[in-house]
């Protein structure tokens, strides 16, 4: 459905920020792009909104051709909708007439009965008639996404969509929001920093470095074999670790204190996590990061084993 071929871009002359990306997005699908900040994730999700003209490649959605805004006088593709960061609403209507500004105002019955399962979508029915200059910046960020789904888009294009709100809410919320695409066979690419919207609700991962695509895959392929510590840590606090010789990634979970084995190690930090402690040791003078239930002391000499059968 959208087919994305040799794109590059750059903001300044020779200087790309997006180096001959290709990858494709099929109906209902859900891609998360993730990368460290300043990587041109949403530099992707605007080029593909046709928010910026790229230098070079093209982008379709079915059989019709994303245009940037030299080519397309009001940019942006009616089929998609994209929330950014910085999401523009109107500040002196309320959260109701926000979402119906963008209904049919011929059809009120079912623009109302679209608001009202909107409304619940993000949880904001207690507000539906407080104007959104009295809304906090996560409870906007609500509202935005709500009005993008108004018109039901073919694709969604999220920029950090639960930055701004906290975990309790993002919880649910993100559940809430990612069923509803589902269940409505909507597209969905979310530029992130967060793992949780990434692991549990994304059909592809695409993971961009050095202006290119590092990893397009499964979360579970890229999860379970990182090609290289940059992908494994925005997971978890990955270790990169020389055992005998050989240099392993091993996430916290895939290291475990036992009674007795070779690998001696000495505990320098203990980190609670609630319902764990994230333990630092010194390794063959190395650090290493791993997963407990209880903590350990400072100082305290323990043994290790390293479960490097799960590793590559
Ligand atoms: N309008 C612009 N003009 C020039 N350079 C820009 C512009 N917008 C972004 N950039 C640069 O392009 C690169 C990619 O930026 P982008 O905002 O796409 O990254 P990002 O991965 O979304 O970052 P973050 O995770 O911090 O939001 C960065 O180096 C940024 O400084």
């Amino acid at each position: 459905m959208l087919k994305v071929q040799n794109i590059s871009f750059s903001y300044t002359k020779n200087k790309p920020v997006l180096n001959d990306f290709n990858f494709t997005l099929k109906k209902g699908e859900h891609l998360c792009v993730m990368g460290e900040s300043g990587c041109g994730k949403s530099t992707l999700l605007k080029i593909i909104y046709g928010l910026l003209d790229v230098d070079k490649g093209t982008i379709f959605w079915k059989e019709n051709e994303v245009l940037g805004p030299k080519e397309h006088l009001v940019p942006g593709m009616d089929f998609f909708k994209y929330v950014a960061q910085d999401f523009d609403l109107m500040p002196y209507i309320s959260v109701s007439e926000n979402i119906k500004k963008h209904l049919s105002r011929f059809y009120p019955e079912e623009s109302e009965k679209r608001t009202q399962e909107l409304l619940e979508v993000i949880e904001m029915k207690a507000f539906k008639n407080t104007k959104v200059k009295n809304l906090s910046g996560g409870q906007k960020q609500r509202v935005a996404i709500a009005r993008a789904l108004a018109k039901e888009p073919e694709l969604l294009l999220l920029d950090e969509p639960f930055g701004q709100i906290d975990n309790f809410k993002k919880n649910a919320l993100r559940r809430r929001l990612f069923a509803y695409l589902k269940e409505k066979n909507i597209a969905c690419i979310v530029a992130t920093h967060d793992k949780n919207d990434a692991l549990s609700f994304a059909d592809k991962l695409l993971i961009i470095r050095n202006h290119k695509i590092l990893a397009y895959n499964s979360p579970k392929e890229i999860y379970n074999s990182p090609k290289e510590k940059y992908v494994a840590a925005l997971f978890d606090d990955v270790n990169e670790i020389t055992i005998n010789g050989k240099t392993h990634l091993l996430y916290p979970h895939q290291i475990k204190v036992v009674e007795k084995s070779k690998e001696k190690a000495t505990i320098t930090n203990a980190y609670f996590k609630g319902s764990y402690w994230l333990i630092e040791a010194e390794f063959d003078n190395q650090k290493v990061f791993f997963n407990r239930k209880t903590n350990l002391e400072v100082k305290t000499q323990i043994n290790l084993l390293f479960d490097v059968n799960l590793s590559k």
